[in-house]
C-alpha cells in the first residue's frame, strides 16, 4: 500500500492534504491506537467515546508511523507532517483497513444477524451446519471467534473493531474459508465497525429494549439496526422474525429479498406443534421449497426454535441441503452460557441453568420458557449491570417476580456504579409480596438458590453467561463464572447429601 493508493481510496472523503505527502512511499499496516505503531504505519486519529485519537498523534509520530489521517482541522496547524483532513475518519479507518489486507467483502458469503437477542446463537448455529457439512467457516460472535475449528479468541466486544474484522477476513481469505458469520451490534453499526462490509445475507432476530444508555431513545435504536439493511449486496438477502416486527418497518427493502419465518401462519417459514422438554425439543416447519419437514434439537425454547429457524433459512441461501441442516441440528449443542444446563444437577432432581438473559425481553423468555417445562418452582438469580441502561432494572425485577416463584437478587457486573444501589433499582419492579431475597455477593446468592432448590424446580442463573470475570468500580476485575460457581455448589450439595 503507498501513499497514492490510499489517496484513491479515500478520493471522496478528503478535504485537505498536506504537500508533505510522497506518493510512492511505501505504507506497512493501518492503526487507530498510537500504543500499537509500527514503523510506516498510517495513524488515523478517531474521536471516540472516551479517548479522542487526535490528542495521540504525536505519539504516533514519535513511534515512527508515515501517515496522519484526521478529522479534526484544528490539529492541522502545528502538525509538521504528512497528513490527510478527512471528512470521517472512521470511514478511512474501514476503508484502508480493508486496502491493507486487500480484502473486499465481495469475495466472501456473509452472513449478518442483529436484533437484541438470538444473534450469538444465530450464528453459531449457521457456523456449525457449515462445519458439519465440512464447509470452510468463521464466526465472529460475542462468545468465541473461530476460523473454522481453530478459537482465535475470547473477545470483549459483540462486534470487534474494524481492523480486528478486516484481518479476521484476510486471515479467512488466506485459509480458503469462504463463509462468515457476523454478529452485528447497534453499537457497531452506529460506530462504523462494519464499513464497507456488504452481506450476502442480513437477518433481523427481535428489536426489544437495550442499551438506552447510549441511543438517545427507542426509536433511534430501532433505527440503528434497521440501517444494517443499507449494507446489503445487490443480490442480498433479509431474513426477518415475522412474529416480533411490524412488516410495515421494512417497507423501504424490495420484498422480494425478504424471508420471513415465525410461529405466524403468513410467514415463508411456519414453526408448528413444537414440543419440549428439558433435554430436547422437536417442531414441524412448513418450507417453501420441502413443504413440512420435522426438525430434533437439543436446544431448547421457542427463541431457539427461532433462531434455529432463522440459521436454517441462510443455510438454505449458502445452498445447504435439508439432509445436511437436519443432521447438523441435531449435533449442535448449543453456545455456552445460553439456557446451559449443568447436567450434574440432574442427580439432585432439580435443573440448574446458566442463561445470558440481560434484557427483559430476554428474561422473560427464558423464564416462561422454564416455567413450561416443568410442575416444580422457578427460581431465579439475577442483578443487571452497571455503566448501562438503567431503565431496564426495575423492568427485569417486574418480570422476575411476575415469572418466578423465588427471586434472589444480585449483583451482576456493577462496573463504575454503586452495587447497593442497582440492586435497589432492581428492587423497585419486585412484588414485595411474593418471595425475593436480595444477596448482594453473587456466589453466595447463586449458593442460596441451588440450596433453595426441590425436585422438578429449576434454578436459572442468568445475566452474565459465558463471562469469566464480575467487573466491579476503577476497572477491578475478578475471576467468575456463574457456571463454575454453581457447578461447585452442586457438587457441594451432593457431597452432604452422601454423608
Ligand atoms: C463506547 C464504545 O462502544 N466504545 C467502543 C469504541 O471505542 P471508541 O471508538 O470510543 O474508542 P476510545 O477508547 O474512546 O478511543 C478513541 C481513539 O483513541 C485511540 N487511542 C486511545 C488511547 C491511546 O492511548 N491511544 C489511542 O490512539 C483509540 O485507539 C481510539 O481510536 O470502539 C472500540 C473498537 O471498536 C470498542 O472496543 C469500544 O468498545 C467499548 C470497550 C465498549 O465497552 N463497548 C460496548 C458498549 C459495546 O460496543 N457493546 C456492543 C454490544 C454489546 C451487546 O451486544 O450487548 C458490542 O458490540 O460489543
Ligand atoms: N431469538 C431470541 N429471542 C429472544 N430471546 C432470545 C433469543 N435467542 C436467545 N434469547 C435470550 O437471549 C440470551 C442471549 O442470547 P444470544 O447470546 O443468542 O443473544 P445475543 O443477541 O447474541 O446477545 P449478546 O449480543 O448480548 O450476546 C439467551 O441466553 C436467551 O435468554
Amino acid at each position: 500500500m503507498r501513499v497514492e493508493n490510499v489517496l484513491e481510496k479515500l478520493s471522496d472523503i478528503i478535504l485537505e492534504k498536506s504537500d508533505k505527502l510522497i506518493l510512492s512511499k511505501e505504507l506497512n499496516s493501518v492503526t487507530d491506537n498510537s500504543e500499537n505503531i509500527n514503523k510506516n504505519d498510517v495513524f488515523v486519529a478517531i474521536k471516540g467515546y472516551k479517548f479522542d485519537g487526535h490528542n495521540f498523534i504525536k505519539p504516533a509520530i514519535k513511534k515512527g508511523c508515515s501517515l496522519v489521517i484526521i478529522e479534526n482541522k484544528s490539529y492541522i496547524s502545528d502538525l509538521d507532517f504528512p497528513y490527510i483532513l478527512v471528512s470521517d475518519s472512521r470511514v478511512a479507518l474501514a476503508r484502508l483497513s480493508h486496502l491493507s489486507n486487500e480484502i473486499d467483502s465481495n469475495e466472501f458469503k456473509i452472513f449478518g444477524v442483529t436484533g437484541t437477542n438470538g444473534k450469538s446463537t444465530s450464528v453459531n448455529i449457521l457456523h456449525h451446519l457449515l462445519r458439519e457439512s465440512k464447509i470452510n467457516s468463521s464466526l465472529l460472535s460475542t462468545v468465541e471467534i473461530k476460523i473454522n475449528d481453530l478459537l482465535i479468541e475470547e473477545p470483549y466486544n459483540t462486534t470487534p473493531s474494524i481492523i480486528k474484522i478486516s484481518n479476521l477476513l484476510k486471515q479467512s481469505k488466506d485459509k480458503d474459508v469462504n463463509f462468515i458469520n457476523l454478529e452485528v451490534s447497534s453499537h457497531a453499526i452506529s460506530q462504523k465497525r462494519i464499513e464497507d462490509i456488504y452481506f450476502d445475507i442480513i437477518s433481523f432476530t427481535n428489536i426489544t429494549r437495550d442499551h438506552l444508555d447510549y441511543h438517545s431513545s427507542f426509536n433511534e435504536y430501532e433505527k440503528i439496526k434497521l440501517s444494517l439493511a443499507n449494507n446489503l449486496k445487490p443480490d442480498g438477502k433479509v431474513i426477518i422474525n415475522y412474529d416480533n416486527f411490524d412488516m410495515k418497518k421494512f417497507e423501504f427493502i424490495d420484498s422480494k429479498k425478504i424471508i420471513t419465518y415465525g410461529f405466524s401462519d403468513d410467514a415463508d417459514y411456519v414453526i408448528k406443534e413444537l414440543n419440549q422438554s428439558i433435554y430436547q425439543m422437536n417442531f414441524k416447519l412448513i418450507t417453501p421449497d420441502e413443504g413440512e419437514i420435522s426438525i430434533y434439537s437439543s436446544i431448547i425454547g421457542s427463541f431457539n426454535a427461532y433462531n434455529i429457524v432463522n440459521s436454517l433459512i441462510a443455510a438454505r441461501q449458502f445452498g445447504l441441503s435439508y439432509e445436511q441442516i437436519k443432521h447438523g441440528i441435531i449435533t449442535f449443542k448449543g453456545v455456552r452460557g445460553r439456557f446451559e444446563i449443568i447436567p450434574s444437577s440432574k442427580a439432585l432432581g432439580f435443573s440448574v441453568v446458566i442463561d445470558f438473559a440481560h434484557t427483559p425481553d430476554a428474561l422473560e423468555n427464558v423464564l416462561k420458557n422454564a416455567r413450561s417445562l416443568t410442575e416444580g418452582r422457578i427460581i431465579v438469580v439475577f442483578g443487571a449491570g452497571g455503566n448501562a441502561d438503567k431503565g431496564k432494572r426495575k423492568i427485569m425485577g417486574q418480570i422476575a417476580s411476575e415469572l418466578s416463584d423465588i427471586v434472589v437478587i444480585t449483583n451482576d457486573d456493577p462496573k463504575d456504579e454503586d452495587p447497593d444501589k442497582i440492586i435497589e433499582q432492581v428492587k423497585e419492579g419486585v412484588n414485595k409480596e411474593k418471595n425475593f431475597i436480595v444477596i448482594p455477593d453473587r456466589k453466595t446468592a447463586i449458593n442460596a438458590a441451588i440450596n433453595f432448590a426441590n425436585r422438578e424446580d429449576i434454578v436459572i442463573i442468568a445475566g452474565r453467561g459465558h463471562e469469566k470475570f464480575q467487573l466491579f468500580g476503577g476497572g477491578k476485575q475478578i475471576k467468575f463464572s456463574d457456571y463454575d460457581v454453581a457447578a461447585e455448589a452442586i457438587d457441594g450439595l451432593r457431597r452432604s447429601m452422601k454423608k
